[in-house]
């Protein structure tokens, strides 16, 4: 399909040549995609997921990534995670081009470096819900800070709940548990696909107040996948998808800022989330 769309290019704007993004004050860069494009199918049913994307994620920020259904923003998350291969384009992690790694050192990334908070949650249903939280740290045989993982638990409302498998769990609940466990091991970068989708207002805004304090306290990178432009309100930029390509940038966003952006590009907004 061919589009008329502007294109906006992040990845220039955070490296040379560029405007740099006001807050992108320290000028480091926690992941990059260059050049990404994702075809999946063949001839006729050939789905252009990204065309042409460009986009530098900087260090210690929260930021949203918006648009439209199937503009591309889960399969750019996949990328950067190196959970799906790119057609063409390269994603660094900090230094590291993820098309040169082989599986060994991808897993390591992805155990020491990045957590991941997915639509589908992907908790073990044998497991409980503190063994599905303890696992990455488990798997790379490191020891949890206890006091990290009881304020987590705590704040996130899961305390009482640490005993119960998955199943035993509401889709909330199950949420928080997934969210819990990609903040135990304090990854330099948490990659979150809707992570407030299935939780009330008051949940939440908890998490996002907690993925917040996460970038600002600890200098975590966060970006985060959202249609709600409550949620977006709590994070430093903005970056809007449409069509497989990234369109605009919102830096310092507002709810309205972003209402409008989204109206502009296409999205229903406030469709989902914490915004109701
Ligand atoms: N495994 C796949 N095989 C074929 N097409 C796919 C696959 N995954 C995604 N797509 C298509 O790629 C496009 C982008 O999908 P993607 O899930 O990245 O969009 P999205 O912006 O995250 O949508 P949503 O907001 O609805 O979750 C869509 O047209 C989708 O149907």
């Amino acid at each position: 399909m061919s589009t008329t769309r502007t294109q906006v290019n992040t990845a220039d704007a955070a490296g040379a040549g560029g405007v740099r993004p006001s807050h992108a004050s320290s000028g480091t860069v926690a992941a990059r995609a260059i050049g990404l494009q994702k075809t999946y199918g063949e001839k006729d049913a050939e789905v252009h997921a990204l065309r042409d994307v460009s986009l530098a994620i900087p260090a210690g920020r929260f930021t949203a990534i918006m648009g439209p259904s199937g503009s591309g923003k889960s399969t750019l998350m996949h990328c950067l995670a190196g959970l799906d291969t790119p057609t063409a384009g390269t994603v660094m992690i900090g230094d590291t081009d993820l098309s040169r790694c082989d599986d060994t050192q991808r897993t390591r990334i992805r155990r020491r470096e990045l957590g991941f908070v997915f639509q589908s949650f992907n908790l073990l249903p044998v497991l409980s819900a503190r063994a599905n939280i303890l696992l990455p740290l488990t798997l790379d045989r490191r020891r949890p800070d206890r006091a990290w993982f009881d304020e987590l638990v705590h704040v996130l409302g899961i305390a009482d709940r640490l005993d119960h498998k998955p199943s035993e769990l509401s889709g909330g609940q199950q949420q928080r548990v997934a969210i819990a466990r990609a903040l135990l091991p304090r990854p330099r970068l948490i990659l979150a696909d809707e992570p407030t989708g299935n939780l009330d207002s008051h949940s939440g805004a908890q998490v996002l107040s907690l993925l917040q304090a996460s970038s600002r306290r600890a200098g975590q990178t966060i970006v985060m996948v959202t249609h709600d432009p409550v949620a977006a309100g709590y994070c430093d930029q903005v970056l809007v998808m449409a069509d497989g390509l990234l369109v605009d940038q919102i830096d310092t966003p507002t709810t309205d800022s972003v209402a409008a952006a989204m109206l502009r590009h296409g999205s229903v907004a406030g469709a989902a989330g914490v915004g109701r």
